[in-house]
């Protein structure tokens, strides 16, 4: 089986100071879900944009599913992005002028592949995005006037994370995801995301400073802080 994240003597620094991210393998496979851990500073950010191919200048190897995205040209890697990964990071990126189903629906439009699983799971883009919405406790019905703009953190975190998991990507990167939510909104969080990642099969990758997330997995990568 190909692992969907395999790592080897991996190294990153930015320019003029010591290197912030040195992993001398990882590999996860499919549906593994790992918890990044570490203090601030310690590089987890740096980890997750290494591994998401949005910083390049890296020394060893990242390959996502058999592919080592460094080695792809801007076009193929962002392809690749929109086909297998769903993000989830501090700033959500959601569309104001669009509703909550018509963000959630984006990765839809931007890859053929997540729009067949979706469409194959819910009958079409739009239920499918409705049925994540749900799920997630945002009743499109109860919000289908309201821009993103007037939801709450929290809501809007939800509405990014319904928006990740459109069309089962294979992989799911998660910036502290749960950071705007209070301690019972985010089991309830972690509980929904856990189940949605289930049924596609899909291998998380989640950093957080919350270490009670720790108990969600069955696996954990602790970052050493600089300073
Ligand atoms: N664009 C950048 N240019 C230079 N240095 C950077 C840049 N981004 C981050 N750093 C440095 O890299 C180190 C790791 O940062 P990173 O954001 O990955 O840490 P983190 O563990 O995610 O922190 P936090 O938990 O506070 O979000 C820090 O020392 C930071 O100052």
């Amino acid at each position: 089986m190909t692992a969907i994240i395999d790592i080897q003597q991996l190294e990153f620094a930015w320019p003029g100071s010591a290197p912030v991210v040195q992993l001398e393998q990882l590999q996860l496979q499919p549906g593994e879900h790992l918890f990044i851990q570490g203090p601030s500073g310690s590089g987890k950010s740096t980890l997750l944009n290494l591994i998401g191919g949005v910083l390049t200048g890296f020394s060893g190897e990242i390959k996502l599913d058999g592919q080592s995205l460094a080695k792809l040209s801007a076009r193929q890697r962002d392809r690749f992005r929109a086909d297998n990964m769903g993000v989830l990071f501090q700033q959500f990126n959601l569309l104001p002028y669009l509703n909550l189903v018509d963000n959630v629906c984006l990765p839809c439009t931007l890859s053929k592949q997540r729009r067949a699983a979706a469409v194959e799971r819910s009958g079409s883009v739009k239920n499918e995005a409705k049925r994540l919405l749900e799920r997630l406790q945002l009743p499109p019905e109860q919000y289908q006037n309201r821009s993103v703009a007037q939801l709450s953190i929290g809501q809007q975190q939800r509405v990014a994370a319904a928006r990740a998991l459109m069309g089962a990507p294979t992989l799911l990167i998660a910036d502290e995801p749960t950071s705007a939510l209070d301690a019972q909104a985010r089991d309830v969080f972690m509980q929904l995301l856990l189940e949605e990642l289930q049924q596609g099969a899909t291998t998380l990758l989640l950093v957080s400073h919350d270490a009670t997330l720790a108990g969600y997995f069955s696996r954990t990568l602790s970052l050493e802080g600089q300073n």
